[in-house]
């Protein structure tokens, strides 16, 4: 039996047969629901079916119940007559050609975080979700679950109120504006919200208290909710590297918001939203959503409708903590489809600073600048005002080609691939890059796949380049997703002629066999050459395939965060020395850098290298040494390298045994390793939020 694919809010078979009871015999529900009769319906209870499409068939129920038995009490809000003007020769909003895949949020199960074993994978999992999704699922959260039914008692109830007392009459003590519908700026459809609200400030839950049940349900959960809030923020802080404490102390329970959601059915879901696509513009947002599915969210530039679960509540990132995490954590674009059908409620806690709070990036340079969350509340609502939407952390993003010409030119990233090796390279040219990768390592190793690069030609050294950059090089989208090749090569982020070029396995082994079978292939300019003929060197060399798109993934993702701490006109270079004799002593790399590139993590720690190495850290600021140790400790337990790295009190400097690694046969490095190499970089730049990172070539 095919039902409409609408979830309703039935939780069992019982519910559903109740709801069947309320229909009258006589009632022909066959022009509601396609081609069923009632007869049909009744004996869907008997059959064995799908738990979907019970829920389904007991939604449209619901509706003919609550139709036939419940007096007519308009308690929805007047859109239809109040929107008329903007019904007028309006267009669909551009969602129905759009495919719009289900999923379902990372689920993380809390209690992990108490067993000694599971905790930090689980601490991991949290970071993880926050970076990739900037949304998961949560259970076992500690808020009880008859607590949360009483609220949605008591939401109901507080909804099923005339429409006209619930815009006249102030909510308990509650502030006077409290309930909300529609889109009092909407300018046009696509801005029209199908919902109304109760938005409700928790400084006011606190008031000399009334025997009001709904007041003592939203105080009891205001409270579970902060605990939850600040436990979820102290995991999120340390996958920084950082301390949750700022967050907690200004984030206090009376500054933080909850928000009661309803979303009555639409006849005319096909042209507004029930919530128009958004970010949150708190730190945390906590929800917790009805089985009526609605919340959609954008990932990698589509849209995915999050598949509601009962058990569990949804956590969001905010832009704040996007702000704050220099862009590790997402604040995701979500928005809310209107429903021809079934009313929906949620409910939403949001974990907001005090106006004077200053949002700082966790890396320096940020990619955002500092601000106030007061000057940003009023940005959004001008901003709101004005065109009808909110602009959000976009305006506060550090536009450097909109800066006096930079001194350094622009950095480019290189995919390099030598005889030996692969490597990621940040350098001003092609001819820098390969120089790097003769005498030192900036970055890191990966498995060698691709074409191959002739070393014969032997770059001199290079001088640090004046030439003005090219400024669209600096656009970055603040897009807030997970990039993708194209998109980066779009937003120009890299350089189109020094782009990775990524293939999957497919496509590079297609080019391997036409490159067997024909006799001559051609090199970089064009010329027919033999198979198997290395190519001399040229910047198409460093357009590489790389087998994985899923590295190729990550590497962007490197990539774009090496490259927000470039917008500072400060250049990371993560060093690792070879300790060759040209290579990287620090008179060499003074005599190269300018003082302005830091060696980070060395090479074994004998006496002698540690002491240089040390010497090395030392331009780094001291506070930080721990910090950096600290976390390529960590990276080195993971990989499973034995380093004296790690302990913080710890004099010595990072030892990570890096090199060994990259000198093991080739075949056994795995693209795992790759991976894991990846991340090592990330870490020690996002580990790096406070150092004061420079340098040149
Ligand atoms: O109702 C929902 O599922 C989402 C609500 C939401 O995004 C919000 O209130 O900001
Ligand atoms: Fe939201």
């Amino acid at each position: 039996m095919k039902v409409l694919g609408i979830v309703s809010e039935a939780r069992d078979l019982n519910q559903f047969a109740s709801f069947i009871k309320c229909i009258p015999a006589t009632q022909s529900i066959s022009k509601h629901i396609k081609g069923y009769s009632f007869g049909e319906l009744k004996e869907a209870k008997l059959v064995s079916l799908g738990r979907m499409e019970v829920l389904g068939i007991v939604s449209e129920a619901r509706e003919l119940s609550q139709a036939h038995t419940a007096p007519v009490m308009d308690h929805s809000p007047p859109f239809l007559a109040t929107y008329k003007s903007l019904f007028d020769g309006q267009q669909a909003i551009d969602t129905d050609t759009e495919v719009v895949e289900c999923c379902d949020l990372p689920l993380i199960d809390l209690s992990r975080l108490n067993d000694v074993l599971e905790a930090a994978q689980c601490k991991q999992d949290i970071v993880t979700a926050a970076s990739e999704w900037g949304f998961f699922q949560i259970v076992s959260h500690g808020i009880p679950d008859g607590l949360l039914a009483r609220l949605r008692e008591e939401q109901v109830q507080m909804f099923r109120q005339p429409f006209k007392q619930k815009t006249s009459e102030k909510l308990l003590d509650f502030d006077d504006d409290s309930y909300r519908w529609g889109t009092p700026t909407a300018t046009s459809l696509k801005h029209l919200s199908w919902s109304e609200a109760y938005h409700i400030p928790l400084s006011s839950s606190n008031k000399p208290a009334t025997s009001s049940t709904i007041r003592c349900v939203i105080e009891e959960l205001s409270l579970a909710m902060t605990q939850l809030a600040n436990q979820l923020v102290d995991t999120l802080a340390e996958g920084l590297g950082r301390d949750g404490t700022y967050m907690k102390e200004n984030c206090t329970r009376n500054m933080c918001y909850l928000r009661l959601n309803r979303y009555p059915p639409c006849p005319i879901p096909a042209q507004v939203f029930g919530l128009v696509p958004h970010t949150d513009s708190d730190f945390l947002t906590i929800l917790c959503q009805d089985e009526v599915i609605g919340l959609q969210l954008k990932k990698g530039g589509r849209w995915f409708t999050v598949r509601p679960n009962p058990n569990t509540l949804v956590i969001n990132i905010g832009d704040l903590f996007q702000a704050w995490s220099n862009g590790l954590y997402k604040s995701v674009e979500h928005r809310v489809m209107s429903n021809p059908h079934l009313e929906r409620f949620s409910v939403a806690y949001f974990m907001c600073p005090s106006n004077e709070t200053v949002i700082e990036s966790s890396a320096q340079p940020g990619t955002y600048r500092k601000f106030s969350f007061g000057e940003y509340r009023q940005q959004v609502q001008q901003d709101v005002r004005r065109m009808g939407h909110k602009v959000g952390l976009t305006r506060l993003r550090h536009h450097f080609h909109l800066c006096s010409p930079a001194p350094l030119p622009t950095p480019f990233f290189f995919l390099l691939q030598t005889k030996k090796s692969l490597f990621l390279h940040m350098a001003a040219s092609p001819v820098t890059a390969v120089w790097n990768a003769r005498t030192s390592h900036a970055s890191f190793y990966l498995p060698p796949v691709g074409l191959q690069v002739d070393e014969r030609e032997s770059p001199t050294v290079p001088q640090p380049s004046t030439a003005a950059p090219d400024t669209t090089a600096f656009y970055a989208q603040d897009s807030g997703e997970e990039a993708s090749t194209t998109q980066l090569a779009a937003d120009r982020m890299i350089q189109p002629r020094d782009a990775i070029y990524a293939a999957d396995d497919v496509e590079l082994r297609q080019t391997k066999r036409a490159a067997r079978s024909s006799s001559t292939i051609p090199d970089w300019r064009g010329r027919r050459c033999k198979p198997g003929k290395q190519l001399p060197f040229s910047p198409h060399c460093l357009q590489l395939m790389v087998l994985k798109q899923q590295l190729v993934r990550q590497l962007m993702e490197v990539c774009r965060h090496l490259y927000r701490i470039t917008l500072g006109r400060t250049r990371l270079m993560v060093w690792t020395c070879r300790l060759k004799p040209m290579a990287a002593t620090p008179r060499v790399l003074d005599r190269m850098l300018g003082r302005r590139s830091y060696v980070i993590a060395s090479q074994q720690p004998s006496p002698a290298r540690s002491k240089q190495a040390l010497d090395l850290h030392g331009l780094c600021s001291a506070a930080q040494v721990p910090t950096i140790m600290q976390l390529t400790g960590q990276i080195a337990t993971e990989i499973g390298l034995q380093g004296s790295g790690g302990r913080s009190s710890c004099q010595r400097p990072v030892a990570l045994d890096f090199w060994k690694q990259s000198r093991t046969p080739r075949k056994e490095l795995s693209m795992e390793k790759g991976l894991v190499r990846l991340i090592f970089v990330a870490c020690i730049y996002f580990g790096l939020s406070h150092f004061k990172i420079g340098g040149s070539i």
